[in-house]
């Protein structure tokens, strides 16, 4: 398959090749546990669970691609949807993977690794497969949207944060702490990376009660069955 710009291999258009070898990552078991009843004992698929955080995910995605091939990975878990662009129950598939934290603090406000020179913060999803995502999950009734994707080490727990987050990346609709993590274990190895988030509470002002994580991660299993169907 030829690459792109950003290095990944990409299925032209006519061909709309399944992977042949997957890697899910997840942060706990809880989720990987959602993979796997969405898979249905797809063979050529391995869940690993990676911990929490973007290093743990990192290291952990890193050792596993040094071991086995793979041509796709995924990061995949609950997360918290960013106001008025990811209610909870959504899924959200990242157009981008941004890590949201990673920079410097300035007089002037948050200065990104890419305007500091020193690499970059921010992995593109590959567009076609961004789409082929989308339509099959939008098609399969369940409710999706698409959009950049932040990694966090630190959980936003105010609303402050929130609205500085949502004002620094015009068009965030989630929140995690590995997706860049594993995009940085792909990337190094050229390999394409999907960052997907089932949305289990709103980003902002820490409220447990209000969290639904199980309904989150039903709505992870059925994207996993969809998506089964259409790369996996
Ligand atoms: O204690 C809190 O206020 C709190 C609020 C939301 C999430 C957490 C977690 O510790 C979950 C971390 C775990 O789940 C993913 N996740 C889910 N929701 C979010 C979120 O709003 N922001 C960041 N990560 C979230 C995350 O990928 C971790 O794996 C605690």
């Amino acid at each position: 398959m030829k690459r792109n710009e950003e290095g990944t291999s990409v299925s032209d258009k006519n061909n709309q090749s399944r992977a042949k070898r997957v890697l899910v990552v997840t942060a706990v078991s809880a989720e990987r546990e959602a993979v796997m009843r969405g898979l249905k004992g797809a063979s050529h698929v391995d869940v690993l669970v990676a911990g929490v955080g973007p290093v743990a995910a990192a290291a952990s995605t890193a050792a596993a691609l040094a071991r086995t091939e793979y041509d796709l990975v995924v990061s995949a878990g609950i997360g918290g949807g960013f106001a008025g662009r990811a209610e909870v129950g959504t899924l959200v598939v990242a157009e981008e993977i941004i890590c949201a934290d990673l920079g410097a603090e300035t007089e002037e406000g948050f200065c990104g690794l890419d305007e500091l020179g020193f690499g970059t913060a921010r992995f593109r999803v590959e567009k076609g497969l961004v789409l082929r995502v989308t339509e099959a999950v939008r098609a399969a009734g369940l409710p999706v949207t698409a959009g950049p994707v932040l990694t966090v080490s630190t959980v936003t727990g105010t609303a402050s944060t929130a609205a500085r987050l949502a004002a620094r990346v015009p068009g965030a609709a989630a929140e995690g702490m590995e997706g860049f993590g594993v995009a940085t274990a792909a990337r190094n190895r050229g390999i394409p990376v999907l960052e997907i988030r089932a949305i289990s509470n709103v980003v902002g002002p820490r409220d447990r009660s209000a969290w639904r994580i199980d309904e989150a991660l039903e709505k992870l299993a059925a994207t996993i069955s969809v998506l089964q169907e259409v790369i996996l």
